[in-house]
């Protein structure tokens, strides 16, 4: 009784990413059906399947879809000029005078059209999509007003139907106090907690809810009214956390069984035991840490030592990480932050899944979980993370069908 299914894969070695850990199985195949992995082991194991196409690559290594899963990816202008005035020995305190910093890029990103943010974020986009990128999860938080943070929500749901990648979208307007609240961040608060948020739930704008917890941003009594607002609305949340300093913000976020905290520079002992036992994935930041040259590196080894997750991601932004590829936030993870080249791959994959709170249906080759997956042309998994920069080769493979770049 022959087995029927769309496609089979084979010719290459499955880095499986099973609970995290490389769990190869060389010489794999992969049967598809329906967009979903239906069987996955080695070649020599797989049943008499009738497959619509069948595709064999010449060697080479098949790993689960990338997923990038922190970005402030859709933004108005950049900030490439304050990068040159830094270097050029202006200080950020003139730059932030001069109306430059993240109050630049609002400004920038209330001028435009819904049209216009679609359209920049997706040609940062397709730099992401050309590395193997198969989620990517889109904050918004440059709007800083109702009208401005739905016309980012909007776009980012819009740009979600126009490409081949799963997008998630968060609502992160809680990332800075807007200038017309100076002074009256509690205001914000609550405008956000009385309008925004029930919008957002009622029409679906946004996946979950994050905010920047930080002196310059909002405290963690101002974290927990807005959390608390997010769910009674059902609505998962996530947290900017001990990035400039330790405020307690993890363990808050644990509290609230958030799925992730993230940068983490700052991150307590007490604050790593709130996470372990939340469940409460780290995303870790690099590139956030790398261009403003911080020093503070987060505290891999107490994660590693309670068993906490750790995820990795580009945090693609024009102010802290205009980074537009996850390739180099691998290297950078493991350069500067002295994870194993295993950790990281983990990091944009199992535990990339996790922290979009989607670890049941993606994030490993594994039976029944969606069919993302990249083929790469190397011989062993670690040259993702040592290859510095430039883009290696790749065929992407979306729910078992669509694909980017060359077979
Ligand atoms: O400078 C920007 O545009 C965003 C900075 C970015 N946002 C945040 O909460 N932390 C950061 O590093
Ligand atoms: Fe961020």
């Amino acid at each position: 009784q022959r087995l029927s299914c769309d496609s089979l894969w084979l010719g290459a070695d499955l880095v499986t990413l099973r609970d995290g850990r490389y769990q190869i199985i060389h010489d794999g195949a992969l049967a598809v059906a329906e967009g979903k992995i239906a069987w996955a082991g080695p070649q020599a194991q797989l049943p008499a399947y009738n497959a619509d196409t069948t595709t064999h690559f010449d060697g080479g290594i098949i790993t689960p879809g990338f997923i990038d899963c922190h970005t402030h990816l859709m933004f108005g202008g950049d900030r490439s000029d304050e990068f040159e005035q830094r270097l050029n020995g202006v200080s950020y305190a003139d730059i932030a005078a001069n109306g430059g910093g993240i109050l630049s890029t609002v400004r920038a990103t209330r001028a435009a059209t819904e049209q216009q943010l679609v359209e920049s974020a997706r040609q940062r986009l397709a730099l992401l999509l050309a590395e193997g990128v198969t989620t990517v999860e889109i904050k918004s938080g440059y709007g800083l007003d109702i009208d401005s943070e739905v016309k980012m929500l909007r776009a980012i749901r819009q740009l979600a139907a126009q490409v081949p990648a799963q997008v998630v979208a968060t609502c992160l307007a809680a990332h800075a106090v807007p200038p017309e609240y100076a002074g009256r961040a509690d205001a914000w608060i609550t405008t956000l907690s009385d309008q925004l948020l029930p919008q957002v739930a009622r029409e679906q704008l946004a996946d979950a809810v994050d905010a920047f917890c930080e002196h310059l941003a909002f405290s963690p009594a101002q974290v927990k009214t807005l959390f608390n607002t997010a769910t009674q609305l059902g609505l998962p949340v996530k947290l900017h956390a001990e990035q400039l300093s330790a405020l307690g913000g993890s363990a808050l976020a644990a509290r609230y069984h958030a799925l992730s905290a993230d940068h983490l520079e700052y991150l307590t002992e007490e604050d790593v035991q709130a996470m372990a036992a939340s469940g409460t994935v780290a995303v870790l930041l690099p590139g956030a840490f790398y261009l403003p040259r911080e020093t503070q590196r987060p505290p891999v080894e107490l994660l590693r030592q309670y068993g906490v997750p750790m995820a990795i991601a580009s945090d693609a932004n024009p102010g802290t990480s205009p980074a537009l590829s996850l390739r180099l936030m691998l290297n950078m993870a493991c350069t500067l932050f002295r994870l194993t080249p295993e950790e990281a791959l983990a990091g944009v994959t199992y535990h990339a899944a996790k922290a979009l709170g989607q670890q049941a249906s993606h994030g490993s080759l594994e039976v029944g979980k969606v069919a993302d997956f990249v083929h790469w042309p190397i011989a062993r998994p670690a040259e993702l993370t040592y290859w510095l920069g430039g883009q290696l080769p790749c065929t992407t493979v979306y729910r078992g069908s669509v694909r980017h770049g060359t077979v």
